[in-house]
């Protein structure tokens, strides 16, 4: 049975209330969401499998993975039909990525059970009150994901602007076939920070992660020098497309690289009106909160300033206290001449090397507290 799979972990993780958004919490090495899908695929070999991101993390996606990495939007639903753009098997199987354990036999229950949509649900085991009034538990289901549709019958009923909570809900209403299996209560969704108490969520690695970074930057006359975020009392600046602050900016591709998120061009493209004589305190603080929600906490940084002018050293403390307040973390700044050999010696730059280290937050361990 040809099959794509759908991952949906394009939401915002609002209800977990965690500083790291759910499909970005670490399982051992791989954010939730590429767990979820490398799992899925262990189980079944689906013709294709299809993730929704936010939007701005498409990239970081797919320097991750080889799966097509589809931009959700603002409803579950609409992320769906984004992804559904892009389905041509006759079947399509769409899951949470908040739903991370769902155990194999529920793959194999869906797929030896095709219908217009077949949906794992568990039966409610308290008693059940609507509208005020009890009613009978046993005409209740309480619908899980992953579900099995026809792609055909999915699309259609979903060619409408009414919005659904799942698929299986826009299929019957559509008067689609509807098969029901027996779920499970490893597939429970993660919604709050309570339910990260699933038996297959092993905890973050506690690899430290290591990057590195290269910057330099031409001297310019009648503007500001900033370095760090300090500024640098001397008649002559950086030339740049932003304030030109060459020591963030090196520090910022040592962050990136310890996250393997790429450089600081490709989150802050020096073409981008938005940037243009930016304070870099700024793209720091950006590329921090980046880092926070993916799950990363940054451990060090150790910074190289190699500078044969202005003469540092009376500023070297105030920048590698600032640093290290903007990243709340210990920062470490060294500067030296370049013996006065190339263009740093001759006094037309400044190149500075930085290296950061990053490591997982650990979930699992707040989980524990
Ligand atoms: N616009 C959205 C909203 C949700 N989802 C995905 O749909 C699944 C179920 O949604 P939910 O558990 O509500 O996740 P969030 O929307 O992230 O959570 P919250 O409602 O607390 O913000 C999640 O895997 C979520 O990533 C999505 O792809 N696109
Ligand atoms: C699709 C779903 O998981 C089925 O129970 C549920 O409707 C998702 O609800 P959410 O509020 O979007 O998490």
């Amino acid at each position: 049975m040809d099959v794509t799979l759908i991952v949906l972990s394009a939401g915002n993780s609002t209800r977990l209330d965690y500083p790291v958004k759910k499909q970005w919490l670490r399982i051992d090495n791989k954010p939730l969401w590429l767990y979820v899908a490398d799992r899925l695929n262990s189980f079944y070999t689906f013709k294709q499998t299809i993730i929704t991101s936010n939007k701005n993390d498409i990239r970081l996606y797919e320097k991750l993975c080889d799966y097509t990495i589809v931009a959700g939007d603002r409803e579950r639903q609409l992320s769906l039909k984004n992804a559904l753009k892009h389905v041509s098997t006759e079947y399509v199987m769409v899951t949470d990525v908040a739903r991370a354990c769902v155990p194999k036999n529920i793959i194999e229950n869906l797929l030896s059970n095709p219908a217009d949509c077949t949906v794992p649900y568990l039966k409610p085991v308290d008693t059940v009150v609507y509208q005020n009034k009890t009613i009978n538990r046993d005409e209740v289901k309480l619908i899980q994901t992953p579900q099995l549709s026809r792609t055909e019958i999915l699309k259609k009923a979903l060619d409408t602007d009414k919005l659904f909570t799942d698929e299986r809900a826009a299929i019957e209403a559509m008067g689609g076939k509807i098969k029901y299996i027996e779920g499970s209560e490893e597939s429970k969704k993660i919604t709050y920070f309570k339910d990260l108490n699933l038996p297959c969520l092993t905890p973050p690695s506690k690899n430290t992660l290591t990057g590195n970074g290269y910057d330099t930057h031409a001297f310019e006359e009648n503007k500001n020098m900033i370095l760090g975020g300090v500024e640098i009392d001397v008649p002559y600046g950086l030339k740049a497309h932003s304030d030109g602050d060459v020591v963030i900016h090196s520090l910022i591709d040592a962050l990136l690289g310890a996250a393997g998120f790429g450089d600081i061009g490709e989150f802050f493209p020096d073409t981008d009106e938005r940037y243009k004589g930016i304070s870099s305190v700024e793209l720091l603080k950006e590329v921090i909160n980046t880092l926070t929600y993916k799950g990363y906490e940054i451990i060090n940084a150790d910074i190289s300033i190699i500078a044969q002018k202005p003469k540092l050293k009376e500023y070297k403390t105030k920048i590698q206290r600032n640093l290290s307040k903007i990243l709340n973390a210990q920062v470490n700044i060294k500067a030296t001449t370049n013996e006065k050999m190339g263009f740093i010696g001759r006094g037309e730059g400044i190149a500075v090397i930085s290296t950061a280290t990053l490591q997982y937050k650990d979930w699992h361990e707040d989980y524990n507290r």
